[in-house]
């Protein structure tokens, strides 16, 4: 039997969102007893809350909507590798790793400590890595912070990178409780049509 681990982060009010975006909010705007039959709800949320994917159009006008990614990448092998402590994650702090042969990447930084409050300072990727990991044949790169960048960013490098080696970028995910290791990842995005990024659900499942 496979075992399904969480690695989403809930969404209910108060959860953390950049500085100056978008509070997370769910009402039930139309109640049962106003309808007659249903509790129907209504959603307000910045898209990089949370467990999110980034389409390329977050960062470039020109670039891919949410639609139009490879929905293949957002299903499949992944191996989670544990780079904690580090201030920043390079080719260099890589090299230590066997990726060969992998399609999805998922990194656990360790460095968003209180879930409750958005971070101050993140483990962030340097601009080199976007290349490397073409190299090594990964698709899809996963981090446990709420982004690639450096907070401040506003070239943001990595994800231009990333984009750049045609390398789709997921963010946000909780891998405290995940051990390093080879699972099946499922984090699809709704079908917006015209989104920079869509939310998530991720799961691993273990191989086993
Ligand atoms: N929501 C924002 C508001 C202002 C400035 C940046 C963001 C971001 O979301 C950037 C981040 N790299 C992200 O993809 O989640
Ligand atoms: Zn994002
Ligand atoms: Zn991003």
């Amino acid at each position: 039997m496979t075992t399904m681990i969480d690695i989403s982060r809930p969404l209910q009010t108060g959860v953390p969102t950049w500085p100056g975006d978008t509070p997370f909010s769910y009402e039930v705007s139309w109640t049962k007893e106003q309808s007659g039959s249903v509790n129907v709800g209504k959603l307000t949320m910045s898209i990089h809350t949370g467990t999110h994917v980034d389409a390329p159009f977050h960062f470039d006008n020109e670039g891919r909507k949410v639609m139009d990614l490879d929905m293949e990448l957002y299903i499949g092998p992944a191996r989670v590798i544990d780079l904690s402590g580090k201030s920043s994650i390079g080719a260099e702090d890589l090299k230590a790793y066997d990726i060969d042969g992998i399609t999805r990447l998922l990194i656990r930084t360790n460095s968003w400590s209180n879930p409750q409050e958005f971070p101050t300072e993140i483990t962030y990727l340097r601009g080199d890595v976007g290349p490397y990991l073409a190299e090594k044949g990964i698709r899809l790169i996963g981090v446990d912070v709420p982004s690639v960048d450096p907070l401040d960013s506003k070239e943001l490098s990595a994800h231009h990178t990333l984009h750049a080696n045609d390398i789709h970028i997921l963010e946000g995910i909780n891998l405290a409780h995940i051990a390093p290791g080879d699972y099946e990842l499922i984090a699809l995005p709704l079908p917006l049509v015209e989104a920079d990024g869509s939310p998530v659900r991720a799961i691993l499942r273990s191989l086993k």
